[in-house]
């Protein structure tokens, strides 16, 4: 396994990952803490520098990348700075910016859009209230519907489902089920899939930097989890056009 490479305070966190998402594939990055699954998401999307590898997003290297509203990225936490007050509406509603610039319009489209997203989280009572005063869980559910308003073709998820009840990840579930029936595609960062489980298409297992497993959903986590147990590894040139695609410099 030689590819993406990723080195946070001189330690080497990425020790080389080959990773392709083939399109309408559901994919979970599973590991432990601390096994590189959140800074894999980061350096996939091009949002932390690599040491070693290539990334690319629709074939294209983030740099060059303009399509960004192609891909609703969820972050394991949301960043309001400043100190001025955001309502949840707006955060939501930023999720359309992407696709905007793209149309050149601001209109009926993006408010509905932001309407419904913010009713699959069981937002929408709530919409005008400032996100700061919201709990963890109610954060992440609001920056599930941010990417759900950009009605992307690929989500790329960092534990969407943290501190989340079962009721919504029930509803999480339900929608991306709806959405990976009309083709998206999913990568997610998962502890417990939960109710996610049945939708997931492969899973990418990390340990300590490294890939152990790239293949079938484990039944049990623990025991494919192991190394040793047989790698798939994904074949670049199998696919079309890759929403997500690491290859390894030469
Ligand atoms: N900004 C940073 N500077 C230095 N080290 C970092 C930084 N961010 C993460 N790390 C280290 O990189 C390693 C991988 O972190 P990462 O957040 O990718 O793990 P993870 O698998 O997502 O963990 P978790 O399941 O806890 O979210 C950890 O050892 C962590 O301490």
């Amino acid at each position: 396994m030689i590819g993406g490479q990723v080195s946070l305070d001189r330690r080497q966190v990425l020790r080389g990952i080959d990773l392709t998402v083939k399109p309408g594939e559901v994919v979970a990055v599973l590991g432990a803490n601390g096994s590189g699954k959140s800074t894999l998401i980061r350096a996939l999307l091009g949002l932390i520098p690599m040491t070693g590898g290539t990334t690319l997003l629709y074939d294209t290297p983030p740099a060059r990348f303009r399509e960004w509203w192609k891909i609703g990225y969820v972050p394991q936490r949301l960043s309001v700075g400043g100190g001025v007050p955001t309502t949840i509406r707006e955060v939501v509603a930023s999720g359309r910016i992407a696709r905007q610039r793209r149309l050149r319009r601001t209109g009926a489209a993006d408010r509905e859009a932001t309407a419904r997203a913010l009713a699959v989280v069981g937002m929408t009572d709530r919409a005008s209230d400032p996100v700061q005063a919201l709990s963890g869980g109610q954060q992440q559910r609001v920056l599930i519907a941010r990417a759900l308003a950009g009605e992307p073709d690929t989500f790329v998820m960092d534990e969407p489902t943290a501190g989340v009840d079962s009721e919504s990840q029930q509803l999480l579930a339900d929608t991306l089920s709806g959405l990976v029936d009309q083709g998206k595609t999913v990568l997610l960062v998962a502890h417990e899939l939960g109710p996610l489980e049945p939708l997931i298409t492969r899973a990418v297992v990390l340990r300590d930097g490294f890939v152990c497993h790239d293949g079938p959903p484990p039944r049990a986590v623990g025991t494919h989890a192991l190394p040793g147990h047989d790698h798939v590894h994904p074949h670049c040139a199998e696919t079309p056009v890759s929403p997500l695609d690491w290859r390894p410099t030469s």
